[in-house]
């Protein structure tokens, strides 16, 4: 197994709400490790801080205290230029909602990390075409995202994560919008490219059977990470009812954050 750490959580406590307001303590002393080409997952019930800690490792929040190395390095004290660079060149991200832009065609949404490095057309688009083959997606790449089905729109989503070849690719309830399916399949390929290129994958779920594609499940309850859960030589099927039965020992409540 590979040993090397790439995201190295140290200590995140998140606080909603200036001084002086109501604040709201969503991540209390978050801290765990994820290695290179592991495939974490990230569950917990409705409001646990799932997202929000998702969004401080991705760079689109900053923790209140903590920080989080990524091969080292400090991503909470970058700044906005080193911020935008991390992002396009380091990580990918996959959100529910697939967040295409519908005015670009799909082979545009898909090269938008390269254009915005400024990679030369020609290379950006035998680059698309690279990543649209690995997806299965070439024969969608003229067309627009309002032409396509929303499993089609999440696998044009993902080749937009991984064009960059990032490290790491977050992906916040990525089936959340799929029909059984086109999860499935969407899985299977996030299982795929994880294996082949050694991308670390970091999945907010609530559903049982998406977590089951995972080696290990990291359990948040109430702004804390509880307990985790390990695939270890289980089937996928045996780790999907190991899952089950985990889940079934929690409660089922949403959660409130502390107000402080
Ligand atoms: N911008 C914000 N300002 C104030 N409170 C917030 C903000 N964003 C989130 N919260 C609160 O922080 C807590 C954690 O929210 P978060 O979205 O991280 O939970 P979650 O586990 O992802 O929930 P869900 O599964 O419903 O998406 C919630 O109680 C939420 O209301």
């Amino acid at each position: 197994m590979n040993q090397k750490t790439v995201i190295d959580v140290q200590h995140i406590t998140k606080v909603y709400g200036e001084k002086n307001e109501k604040q709201y303590r969503a991540l209390k002393d978050v801290n765990f490790k994820v290695r290179q080409g592991e495939f974490v997952g990230i569950m917990g019930a409705s409001g646990s801080g799932k997202t929000t800690l998702l969004n401080i490792l991705a760079t689109m929040d900053k923790p209140t205290e903590g920080q989080v190395l990524v091969s080292g390095q400090d991503v909470t004290k970058l700044d906005r230029n080193q911020i935008s660079d991390f992002r396009v060149k380091q990580i990918g991200f996959i959100f529910q909602d697939f967040n295409l832009l519908e005015s670009l065609s799909n082979a545009e949404n898909i090269g938008l990390p390269l254009t915005l490095q400024g990679v030369k057309k020609r290379k950006a688009n035998e680059l698309v075409h690279q990543v649209a083959s690995q997806l299965g997606i070439n024969d969608l790449l003229d067309k627009y995202p309002v032409e396509i089905s929303g499993g089609q729109k999440q696998r044009v989503a993902a080749a937009r994560g991984l064009i960059s070849r990032p490290q790491i690719l977050f992906a916040d309830e990525p089936t959340g919008a799929l029909d059984s399916k086109n999860a499935r399949e969407l899985l299977e390929t996030l299982k795929q490219v994880n294996d082949e290129e050694q991308v670390s994958v970091l999945m907010v779920t609530h559903d049982p059977f998406s977590a089951s594609y995972c080696e290990r499940i990291l359990f948040i309850k109430d702004g804390k990470i509880g307990e985790e859960i390990e695939v270890g030589d289980q089937k996928r099927s045996e780790f999907y009812q190991t899952i089950l039965n985990k889940l079934g020992t929690f409660d089922d409540q949403e959660e409130g954050t502390d107000v402080i």
